[in-house]
């Protein structure tokens, strides 16, 4: 029987190979090691020491954080559980490692194993980026899909696809974990998300589904919701406050990620929608558990499961949105307010932020983990793959 992920893969090899007669260039799957390509679910050993081997190679510290991740999970991986005494409070880094180790409780050796070779995977990809997005200087634009700015101790992230509504390329989502990255160690204050146009953001680019690399459409949605782990990690781990200022309609993607924001701005001309029901997808950003956290479980169903659309001032009723402003004076308002929020002190701004997100944030990795596991397979179901099709045919795309 021919599936819908058979289907689409022919379509996405006909346009592969079509006008150009060589195959279009994935930068980020190229990016790969080897083992990604291994078609066993299961992380073998000898993709465990490939990938301790690949780590050695990095020429990039890559933070005491995903150091202490790699250690975690290369010790539950070859050792099982931690058993060891506690060490001393003052022991600071003994301690970290303990903690780290200790965190993964009794998660099986195997999967541990799996994580390890996925992180790695995940990290080395990201490490190579196909045009890095220029960090933000003082004043400085960055033309393209996506804008970054900054600007009076604010940096401001634009969607700017306005002909497509803002949808993201998979280029978009590298260039957003870049300009995260820059932003968390620039003098900014304040980190904006916002789009050009009519829309704030329609979400995912639906065509991003469509190059399928040689392995297939199980490795590309394998390498996906690897990519996908690490954009919204960028997220939970950012460590200074979030704005979207929301000026249209959103979608997808740009919707769930809210959940993360510290403060959502929105005109009352927006809409927030997260049609994962008709898609055949299911929720990620963190929002199975942020939106039921903020707005109860049943209206979190409605949006998540059903897909009902809110409006701004449905949406600030049920705390996804901070405030709703009219359209015609939405920016002037919105922006008075943030260049004010820039005066206070930023490291008391800093320390609040760091106080308020670290109760959640093991949780919320879990949480994505969890999402982009389940998302893995939704991308490979016929229901998804089918509705992407209809999107495109519908558009003349097919
Ligand atoms: C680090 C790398 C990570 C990689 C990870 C990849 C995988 C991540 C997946 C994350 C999961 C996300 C879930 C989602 O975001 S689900 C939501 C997806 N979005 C949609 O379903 C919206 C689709 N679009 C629409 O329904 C409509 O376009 C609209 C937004 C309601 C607007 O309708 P309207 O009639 O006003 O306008 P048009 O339809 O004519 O649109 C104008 C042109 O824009 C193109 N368009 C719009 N949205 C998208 C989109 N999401 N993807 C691709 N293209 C889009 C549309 O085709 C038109 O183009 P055209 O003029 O060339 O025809």
């Amino acid at each position: 029987m021919t599936t819908m992920a058979q289907v689409i893969c022919g379509l996405a090899r006909r346009w592969c190979f079509g006008a150009l007669g060589s195959p279009l260039q994935v930068p980020c799957l190229q990016a790969l090691p080897l083992h990604l390509g291994r078609t066993a679910t299961r992380a073998s050993q000898r993709d465990l020491e490939n990938a301790v081997h690949q780590v050695k190679l990095w020429k990039k510290d890559p933070g005491n954080e995903v150091k202490l991740k790699l250690y975690a999970l290369y010790k539950q991986a070859t050792e099982g559980p931690c058993n060891l005494p506690k060490p001393d409070m003052m022991d600071l880094v003994n301690k970290a490692k303990w903690d780290a180790w200790s965190a993964l409780g009794s998660l099986p050796k195997e999967t541990a194993r799996e994580n390890y070779v996925d992180l790695v995977s995940s990290l080395s990809a990201a490490s190579e980026p196909p045009s890095p997005a220029k960090p933000a200087a003082d004043g400085e634009q960055a033309g393209g899909d996506l804008v970054v700015t900054s600007e009076n101790h604010i940096t401001t992230i634009t969607f700017n696809r306005p002909a497509k509504k803002n949808a993201i390329t998979t280029k978009m989502y590298q260039d957003i974990m870049l300009a995260l990255q820059a932003a968390s160690k620039d003098d900014s204050v304040l980190t904006v998300l916002t789009g050009n146009g009519e829309y704030y953001c329609s979400g995912n680019d639906l065509t991003n589904f469509t190059d399928i690399p040689p392995g297939g459409p199980e490795e590309k949605a394998r390498t996906n919701a690897i990519l996908l782990r690490e954009f919204v990690d960028c997220f939970i781990d950012f460590p200074k406050p979030l704005v979207a200022v929301v000026n249209g309609p959103a979608v997808g993607i740009s919707v769930t990620l809210l959940g993360l924001f510290d403060l959502v701005y929105a005109s009352d001309r927006a809409t927030f929608h997260t049609p994962f029901g008709p898609l055949g997808l299911s929720p990620e950003g963190c929002s199975s558990y942020t939106f039921p956290k903020m707005m109860g479980p049943s209206k979190a169903a409605e949006m998540l499961i059903f897909g009902r659309k809110l409006t701004a001032q449905e949406a600030c009723a049920q705390g996804l949105v901070t405030e709703v402003f009219p359209d015609s004076t939405f920016q002037k308002e919105v922006w008075t307010r943030l260049r004010a929020y820039t005066k206070l002190p930023p490291n008391a701004v800093r320390t609040s932020r760091e106080v308020m997100r670290s109760k959640g944030r093991e949780r919320l990795h879990a949480v994505n983990a969890e999402e982009c596991g389940a998302l893995q397979q939704r991308w490979l179901s016929e229901e998804c793959t089918s509705a992407v099709v209809r999107f495109l045919s519908r558009r003349g795309k097919l």
